[in-house]
């Protein structure tokens, strides 16, 4: 695969999005997106409800194409590769490329059965034991579960569900986590811990998260991208990306008039 280099910061860029626009139907959810993510960081997608975060989210995991009216235009790269080729096999895409949803949702087996789901899918041939206490290592959540393996997942709090899900989708090796909203469910100490462990996880892995908390945007992530809506002259509403930089930059210095307005709860 050919690399995508940034070449001022010298950063590797996962996956690059080239003039993308989005359609359900007849509607233009997202227009003319413009945006790298680059390797090992975390970037997070702020804006108001409906400017299509998670849509351009579910793009890269090509999770949108499940959806019958979805249809894209543009290109999205992943190291340089188009993800939408004809070739590529969008269950690999899932495999390298994982999600992580708003409400916790494991399976309503046990801890032990969450974890090895995936693996014994795609034919995994190693130690699951050792998977299993590898994953929740992983996650933080070894020492809290390891004498309960066997018991079911929905036992556990909400912030111990999320962050099993968490090492459910680490565990087919993906490079790239996918986020939308992870903590928005969870009460603030368990928000916390997930923060954490976002922090933790970027040196591993390259994440994107859809976040409303402004807060968590600043604490957690490196870059920001902003986004907003604008109506068409038919009254429809269109997606767009109004800028992305590093955080600090968005939160203390942005270019757009909107942006400080949304960052400092003037909208949205
Ligand atoms: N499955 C779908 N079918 C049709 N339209 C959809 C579908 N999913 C999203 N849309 C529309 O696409 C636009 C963008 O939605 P999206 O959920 O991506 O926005 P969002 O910024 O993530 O919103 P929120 O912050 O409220 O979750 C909206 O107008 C929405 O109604």
């Amino acid at each position: 695969m050919a690399a995508n280099v940034d070449v001022a910061s010298q950063t590797q860029i996962v996956l690059r999005t080239e003039g993308l626009r989005v359609y359900y139907g007849n509607l233009l959810a997202l227009s003319n997106i413009w945006l790298d993510i680059p390797k090992n960081q975390v970037t997070a997608f702020i804006g108001p409800s409906g400017c299509g975060k998670s849509t351009l989210l579910r793009c890269y995991n090509r999770l949108n194409d499940l959806i019958e009216s979805f249809r894209a235009e543009g290109n999205i790269f992943y190291y340089g590769e188009n993800l939408y080729s004809k070739h590529i096999d969008p269950v690999e895409v899932r495999r390298r490329i994982g999600i992580v949803f708003q409400k916790p949702n494991p399976f309503p087996k046990s801890i032990y059965d969450n974890i090895i789901f995936g693996p014994k899918i795609h034919g995994y041939k190693g130690n699951m034991d050792e998977l299993v206490e590898h994953s929740l290592k992983q996650v933080a959540l070894w020492d809290e579960v390891k004498d309960k393996l066997r018991k079911s997942s929905l036992s556990l709090s909400g912030g111990q569900q999320q962050r099993l899900c968490i090492a459910r989708a680490i565990t087919t090796k993906p490079d790239v986590i996918l986020m939308d909203e992870p903590c928005s469910a969870l009460d603030p100490i368990s928000t916390l811990r997930v923060e954490e462990l976002i922090r933790e996880l970027k040196k591993t892995y390259t994440i994107v998260m859809v976040t409303h908390n402004m807060q968590q945007a600043s604490r957690v992530s490196d870059r920001t991208a902003f986004f907003n809506v604008k109506s068409s002259e038919k009254g429809e509403r269109i997606g767009y990306l109004v800028e992305h930089e590093r955080t600090e930059v968005i939160f203390q210095d942005p270019q757009q008039e909107s942006t400080k307005e949304y960052i400092s709860g003037r909208f949205g």
